[in-house]
């Protein structure tokens, strides 16, 4: 994010809580991230962009897996995100992050979008998987995530299951992609106004900037889902406009 400005950024200390046995505790890998929405993040709709959100939820995250490995730490994959609410321009985006469990050299982190203002009691919570770097010793064996609230043992609980869910996901996709066969072109063809697929593809060439880097002088994996937002909205408006086109087209016949 190096090429943003930065006095919008504001960390906030991680929430205190007071145990059932009276201790104050709070959670050692929580990261807190809140972000006032300027135009430069925003939109041809003057909204956020989801890529923007992306780049944000990825950095706090990766400082919170981070915090949890004592090492670098690289994004593995993010898991289904739903954009339920647009955000505008002057809203604040608060992101929170915490290691949900650590497994061997991977961990799970949880991200909480919310939205201050319209929609206070908006928020959705997408998964992230971290792996800490390497090392020449090899593989990094992660310490423990002790969990210490309800809420702690519940995500601790969960991920587990996720992760599993996760890697099989995975598998088939990939046996997916090597049985598809040709048959869904011969699908396609029975629709009338169908738009070839050619027509919606965006090819998109980016030179890799100093901007586009993280803390470890790579490409940080939220500039990389920006990117893939930035072509896919291109890629959907071209199908809007062929159709559009299409409609046009099919009224001027009809007057
Ligand atoms: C902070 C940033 O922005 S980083 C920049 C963006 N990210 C990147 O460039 C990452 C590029 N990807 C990579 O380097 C590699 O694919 C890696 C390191 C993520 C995984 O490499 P692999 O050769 O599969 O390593 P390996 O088989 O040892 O797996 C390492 C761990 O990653 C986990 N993992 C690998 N792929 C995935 C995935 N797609 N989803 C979830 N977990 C995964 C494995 O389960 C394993 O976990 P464990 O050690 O807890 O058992």
């Amino acid at each position: 994010m190096a090429n943003e400005p930065r006095d919008n950024v504001l960390l906030e200390e991680p929430c205190m809580f007071i145990l059932e046995n009276g201790e104050m505790y709070r959670n050692p890998t929580e990261v807190k991230m809140s972000q006032i929405v300027l135009p430069c993040h925003a939109n041809y709709c003057e909204e956020l962009s989801a890529g923007q959100l992306l780049k944000w939820m990825d950095s706090t995250a990766c400082l919170s897996a981070e915090r949890h490995a004592g090492c670098s730490c690289i994004t593995a994959s993010v898991d289904d995100i739903h954009f339920e609410t647009t955000i505008g321009v002057g809203q604040v985006v608060n992101i929170t992050a915490k290691v949900n469990r650590g497994f061997t050299s991977s961990m799970e982190v949880g991200i909480l979008v919310s939205c201050e203002d319209l929609f206070s009691n908006r928020q959705w919570p997408p998964f992230a998987t971290f792996v800490a770097r390497r090392t020449e010793a090899g593989k990094l064996q992660l310490k423990q995530v002790i969990p210490r609230m309800q809420a702690e043992q519940m995500e601790y609980s969960l991920a587990a299951e996720r992760r599993r869910m996760r890697l099989i996901h995975a598998e088939i996709i990939n046996d997916l992609l090597s049985s598809c066969s040709c048959q869904i072109v011969s699908e396609c063809l029975d629709y009338r106004d169908a738009v070839p697929a050619e027509q919606t593809r965006v090819e998109s060439v980016e030179l890799v900037l100093p901007p586009h880097a993280n803390h470890q002088v790579s490409t940080f994996g939220g500039q990389i889902m920006a990117w893939m937002e930035n072509v896919a909205t291109i890629s959907a408006r071209l199908l809007f406009s062929i159709h559009n086109m299409f409609l046009t087209q099919q009224f001027s016949i009809l007057e």
